[in-house]
């Protein structure tokens, strides 16, 4: 449907492993443009793979972040150029890749502020970091400094009921100690530390944006509790962290107008506002708007599973965060490191390449593979952290070769491992699964999950919830003042869909202001396998 030419958009943008993200709504939340640029195919010259650099120790891992700087530089004139006017742009937010961290050169704030609109951005900040290399989710080598957090804060379980995490690798507050410790000269040039998602958001603000509650909650930095940064843990990792880190804001903070740059280069209004970004999960619960007793799957680079909860329970494995949308509340947060890529590996060898062979070979396997499964952790796995690639035949007995239907064997063993540390940590599945992520908009490995969980799944209509879920954000959080709103609750209208198996099923579906986003059911065929991986 195709918005009025003059009514106002919103942009979501998506700062994710692989790729830059963005979708436009109007006021009836419909997608009225989407765009993307794919990292490793059209920034080729950063020769990156899924968007990282895997460093030769195979546990560090790194993204350019004038990588991304291009990136958008791309993105915006390729929504230019298929004609989306900046001018209707009434707000904007983003997400980011969790955890990851950029780190701004001495002099940087002056760069930005100054930004010249007949150059690009890469251009303009080609010296303004300095870290080149930025440490990203995927990094595994802080561990060392996992130790010595845990030991400052009083234990793993002490942290964990500060913070929310344990001490986790890929979490920034253990990357900011490891480079302090092991690149001195280029932590001593620096003068600001973002995340992924503050780091876009300082560049359409063209000054430093502060880190919001919900993506701070993945540093082991921030005390979820009082929404400050915890004098422990920052003391912990580095002298006077606070004044490189600035002040966090609640999520829904409005940060103010885009900068000159934006209007005078790309055409933005100067009323545009800029919405506080936030990490690329919390973002997806912004877009999915789970209600109580649902449970989202994001599948993605990483799988996550997560739920909005009202109380934290902060636990030794999985994560809890601030609410990126009621800052009363929290949501839960499981991590699973091996997700697409994997299955992308075993599309490769399997199904040569194809998803439609893939497809096939799902609908060609029975529930329970015939008892053969495996469980594959191409690298250190998060969520049990282990490595390597382990199968099993019917009588549970480790195989070697390839197992009768790997791709079978594949995602059941991904999906009832999300299942089972999901209800591990007391998050039992008691309604329903809404599904999001690239792999969402495969109907079979959805049938997989539905089978698994044993609930019906739902997606929405972009496989893209964290863009989406920024769109409704810039949607929601403009204001004439840069404060805190509280999001609206929502309507849960009873709509009759006709789900893509062309059966009519009674639907839920949200429906935030007048629009609705409409969803599709994936009908349950009931677990017949358990398994404990
Ligand atoms: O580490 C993660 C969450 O804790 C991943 O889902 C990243 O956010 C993926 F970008």
């Amino acid at each position: 449907m195709a918005a009025a030419q003059d009514s106002p958009v919103y942009l979501g943008f998506d700062f994710s492993t692989q790729q830059l993200k963005v979708v436009a709504i109007d006021e009836n939340l419909n997608v009225v443009h989407q765009n993307n640029v794919q990292f490793d195919s059209e920034l080729p010259e950063f020769r990156t793979q899924g968007g990282v650099h895997i460093h030769g120790d195979r546990l560090t891992v790194t993204s350019p972040v004038l990588m991304w700087v291009k990136a958008l530089d791309l993105l915006l004139d390729k929504a230019k150029r298929a004609g989306l006017d900046f001018s209707r742009v009434r707000a904007l937010s983003g997400s980011g890749q969790q955890h990851g961290s950029v780190y701004w050169r001495r002099g940087a704030s002056e760069t930005l502020q100054n930004l010249d609109p007949d150059q690009n951005l890469h251009q303009l900040l080609q010296g303004s970091f300095s870290l080149g290399d930025c440490p990203v989710w995927m990094d595994s080598s802080s561990s060392q400094q996992c130790q010595d957090l845990q030991a400052a804060a009083g234990g793993a379980l002490r942290l964990a009921d500060i913070t929310g995490s344990r001490a986790y690798e890929r979490f920034t507050g253990n990357q900011i100690a490891k480079l302090r410790q092991t690149r001195p000269d280029e932590f001593q040039d620096t003068e600001r530390i973002s995340l992924v998602s503050s780091f876009a958001a300082s560049l359409f603000l063209g000054g430093y944006a502060a880190i919001d509650y919900s993506d701070g909650s993945g540093m082991n930095l921030l005390d979820i509790r009082s929404r400050s940064w915890s004098e422990i843990c920052l003391e912990a990792t580095a002298p006077h962290l606070d004044r490189l880190l600035g002040a966090p804001l609640p999520s829904t903070s409005v940060l103010g107008p885009v900068s000159s740059y934006f209007v005078r280069r790309h055409g933005f209004s100067e009323s545009c506002r800029v919405a506080a970004f936030t990490g690329d999960n919390p973002a997806s619960l912004a877009g999915m708007r789970l209600q109580p007793g649902d449970i989202a799957v994001s599948l993605g680079t990483s799988d996550t599973v997560f739920l909005w909860i009202q109380q934290p329970r902060p636990a030794l494995e999985g994560h809890v965060f601030c609410n990126p949308v009621d800052w009363r509340a929290f949501m839960a947060l499981l991590c699973f490191k091996n997700g697409s890529l994997t299955r992308e590996r075993i599309r490769n060898e399997c199904a040569g390449g194809s998803w439609e062979l893939f497809s096939a070979a799902l609908r060609d396997t029975p529930l329970g593979n015939n008892g053969n499964i495996g469980f594959y952790f191409d690298s250190m796995e998060i969520t049990p952290p282990a490595v390597g690639v382990h199968r099993f035949d019917s009588d549970d007995n480790k195989v070697g070769g390839d197992p009768v239907e790997e791709v079978r064997a594949l995602l059941e063993g991904q999906f009832l491992s999300r299942r089972l540390h999901a209800e591990r940590l007391g998050y039992s599945i008691r309604t329903r699964v809404l599904a999001t992520g690239g792999a969402s908009s495969n109907q079979e490995i959805l049938q997989v999950l539905s089978d698994v969980f044993n609930a019906p799944v739902y997606t929405i209509d972009v496989s893209n919830s964290a863009c989406l879920g920024s769109g409704y954000r810039a949607l929601h959080d403009e204001t004439d003042s840069p404060h805190e709103r509280d999001w609206p609750s929502g309507e849960i209208a009873d709509i009759l869909y006709a789900c893509r198996r062309g059966c009519r099923a009674p639907l839920f579906a949200f429906k935030p202001r007048c629009g609705h986003v409409s969803i599709s059911k994936v009908s349950c065929v009931g677990l017949r396998r358990q398994c404990n991986p």
